[in-house]
């Protein structure tokens, strides 16, 4: 089955035509990572996935079923991540989440929902409008946790997150897909969509101009790429498992620090072949003019078409 399939989609807001004869599916199982420069359509596309919007044209099928017609089929089994949360600040962390979890009516402890995404039983008892941006984010994260959604729509999931917090999102995400979950990723932070996506779109100005793995579209940019990894432990048994990828071409060690040279397909393992030896990966930093020049790519072949 197809978790998400847009076909011939069209939004217009009067003269403005926010997305434009898009058609695209996500398969079930995967994580897609839908990429766009501000203003390509993004959340317009989140919002007629959840028919929070209607289609001027075209229709929208979500987990099977139709997204206007079953649409409260499709809200039951779908988390959603929305740009921009807040809080209500009178309400604790833990409130929030059980709120959530009567409105879905499933049996989730909210602690092992707080503890999942970072905060602990004590922050959940504090009131959420006196939580830092990043406490915020985890319990919007958490409240699209619940009832263990067939699809998780995310939306700019690392805002506000630091590195830990957004490392952690990841690890989530790779469990949430282990479990077998579908997500749908979006952002404009390369990076991080990078670290965990199968597959990619790239939006510009409400129409699709890629779809592939980004393995597949970095092909199109050629050469290798640089990492540099930073983490608070490093075994030499991760490194050699670093060292062991197909794929990549030079492996240096500076403390904790991780240099790592290797073509495009390799590069998306390596954060995670760290992660899964155990190294507590603080931060990395990929080769980001050849990611600008990817995304530029394709968005200016568009703009110029
Ligand atoms: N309610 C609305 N009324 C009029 N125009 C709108 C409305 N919502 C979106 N648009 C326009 O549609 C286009 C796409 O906007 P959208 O918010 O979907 O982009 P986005 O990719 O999510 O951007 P960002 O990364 O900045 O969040 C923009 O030109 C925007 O101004």
């Amino acid at each position: 089955m197809t978790a998400i399939r847009l076909d011939g989609v069209t939004k217009r807001y009067g003269s403005v035509t926010a997305v434009n004869d898009l058609s695209l599916d996500v398969r079930e199982g995967e994580v897609f990572g839908f990429l766009g420069p501000n203003g390509a359509g993004k959340s317009t596309t989140i919002n007629l996935i959840l028919d929070f919007i209607r289609p001027s044209e075209g229709t929208v099928t979500v987990l099977g079923r139709d997204a206007q017609k079953e649409s409260v089929a499709v809200r039951e089994r779908t988390g959603v991540l929305p740009e921009g949360f807040s809080v209500y600040d009178r309400l604790t962390g833990r409130q929030h989440l059980e709120f959530a979890i009567e409105s879905k009516e499933t049996e989730d402890d909210p602690d092992e929902l707080l503890d999942r995404v970072g905060l602990s039983p004590e922050d959940g008892d504090r009131k959420a409008g006196g939580y830092s941006k990043g406490m915020a984010q985890r319990l919007a994260f958490a409240m699209a946790l619940v009832g263990e959604p067939d699809l998780l729509i995310l939306d700019e999931p690392s805002t506000g997150l630091d590195p830990n917090g957004a490392r952690e999102m990841r690890e989530i995400v790779r469990a949430e897909k282990e479990r077998g979950a579908t997500i749908f990723f979006s952002s404009h932070i390369l990076g991080q969509v990078e670290a965990v996506c199968d597959r990619v779109g790239i939006l510009h100005e409400g129409e699709l101009v890629a779809e592939d793995s980004i393995e597949g579209l970095r092909q199109n940019v050629g050469g290798d790429t640089a990492i540099t990894v930073e983490t608070k432990s490093l075994s030499s048994d991760a490194v050699s498992e670093v060292r062991d990828l197909d794929g990549v071409t030079n492996v240096n060690r500076d403390g904790n620090e991780l240099f790592v040279t290797c073509d495009s397909e390799a590069k998306t393992t390596v954060i995670a072949t760290l992660e899964n030896a155990g190294a507590d990966v603080v931060d990395f930093e990929t080769d980001e003019t050849s990611l600008e020049d990817l995304f530029i790519s394709y968005t200016e072949q568009e703009a110029t078409a």
